[in-house]
C-alpha cells in the first residue's frame, strides 16, 4: 500500500479510535523515536558523503545547487497548501513565517530578500549565472518528481499531516553546518558569502521544528496508531530527500558519461 492509500481521511479517522493492542509511547519515547528517523537522513547518501568530504567537481557541485533550487522554490508553495488546509488561525500565525523566510518581504523599510533569493546568491558563488538556476534547466526530470510528491502530498494531506512531514528539519542544521565547516576547505573557489543561505536556516530551521514538534507531539499523541501514523510521514519525507540525492547523483553521473541531456548545459 502506497503512502497515500495507507492514509486516507477514513484511515485517519481510524488511528484516532484505534484503541489498538498497545498504549500511546509517551511523548519522550515518542520524540526519541522521531529523532531516531535522522539514522536515514540525506546527510548519509552518498552524494552528500562526497560533498563534505570534497570530492565533487566543481559542476557536480553547481549541479546540486541548480537541481537544489527547485525545492527551494517548492517550499513556500507547500506551506501555502498547508495553510490554505489549516482553517485554525494561531497556527497559519505562525506558519505564515515559512513563507516569508523563503520568498522575503518588503513592510515599510523593513526588507528581506529571502532565502530563495539567497539561493540564488549561493548559485552565483558557485560560478552560475542567474539564469542557469532560475530557468530551471539544469533540473533533472528526478528531481521534480521527487519535489511535486512532496508538493501533493501537502495539498492532498490533512494539514496536521503536512506539518508532521517538515520535521525532517529536525535534523537540517546539523547538514547546514557541516557545509559551512566544509566548503571554503574544499571549495576555496566558492565564494563565502554565498553561504550565507546556510547561515540563516541554522536559526530558522531550529525555529520552525520547534514549533513543528510540539505540534506533532501533541496532536499524534492521541493513540499509537496515530504515532506510528507520524514516523512513517517522516519516512516519507525522509525517502523525498533521499530520491532527490539520487537524482542529482544520476544526473551528474550521466553528464560524465553520455554527455548533457539536449536542451540543457548546452545551451
Ligand atoms: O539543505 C538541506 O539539506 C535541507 C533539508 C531540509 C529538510 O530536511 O527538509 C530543508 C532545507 N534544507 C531547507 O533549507 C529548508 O528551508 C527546508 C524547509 C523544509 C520543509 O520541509 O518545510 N525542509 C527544509
Amino acid at each position: 500500500m502506497s503512502y497515500i492509500e495507507q492514509s486516507s481521511i477514513e484511515h485517519t479517522a481510524a488511528l484516532i479510535t484505534s484503541t489498538g493492542d498497545q498504549p500511546p509511547w509517551s511523548p519522550e519515547e515518542f520524540e526519541a523515536l522521531l529523532r531516531e528517523k535522522g539514522t536515514s537522513y540525506h546527510i548519509y547518501h552518498p552524494f552528500h558523503v562526497m560533498m563534505a568530504e570534497g570530492k565533487l567537481t566543481r559542476e557536480q557541485l553547481q549541479g546540486w545547487v541548480a537541481n537544489r533550487f527547485y525545492y527551494q522554490i517548492s517550499i513556500p508553495v507547500k506551506d501555502a497548501a498547508i495553510l490554505s488546509n489549516c482553517p485554525d488561525r494561531a497556527i497559519r500565525r505562525e506558519w505564515i513565517q515559512r513563507i516569508l523566510d523563503h520568498d522575503g518581504f518588503e513592510i515599510g523599510d523593513v526588507k528581506d530578500p529571502g532565502g530563495i533569493e539567497a539561493w540564488v546568491r549561493l548559485g552565483e558563488a558557485t560560478g552560475l549565472s542567474r539564469d542557469d538556476v532560475t530557468s530551471l534547466r539544469f533540473v533533472a526530470p528526478a528531481t521534480r518528481f521527487a519535489v511535486d510528491a512532496y508538493i501533493n502530498f501537502a495539498r492532498q494531506r490533512p494539514w496536521q499531516e503536512a506539518v508532521a512531514s517538515s520535521l525532517t528539519e529536525l535534523f537540517a542544521p546539523h547538514i547546514h553546518q557541516q557545509r559551512l565547516d566544509t566548503w571554503p576547505t574544499h571549495y576555496p573557489w566558492v565564494d563565502t558569502a554565498g553561504l550565507q543561505y546556510f547561515r540563516n536556516r541554522l536559526t530558522q530551521a531550529r525555529r520552525d521544528v520547534e514549533h513543528g514538534l510540539r505540534f506533532t507531539l501533541d496532536y499524534f499523541s492521541q493513540s499509537r496508531a496515530m504515532q506510528q501514523r507520524a514516523l512513517d510521514i517522516l519516512q516519507f519525507k525522509l525517502d523525498v530527500l533521499w530520491a532527490m540525492a539520487d537524482a542529482i547523483m544520476l544526473s551528474q553521473c550521466k553528464v560524465a558519461i553520455v554527455g548533457p541531456r539536449k536542451g540543457a548545459r548546452d545551451e
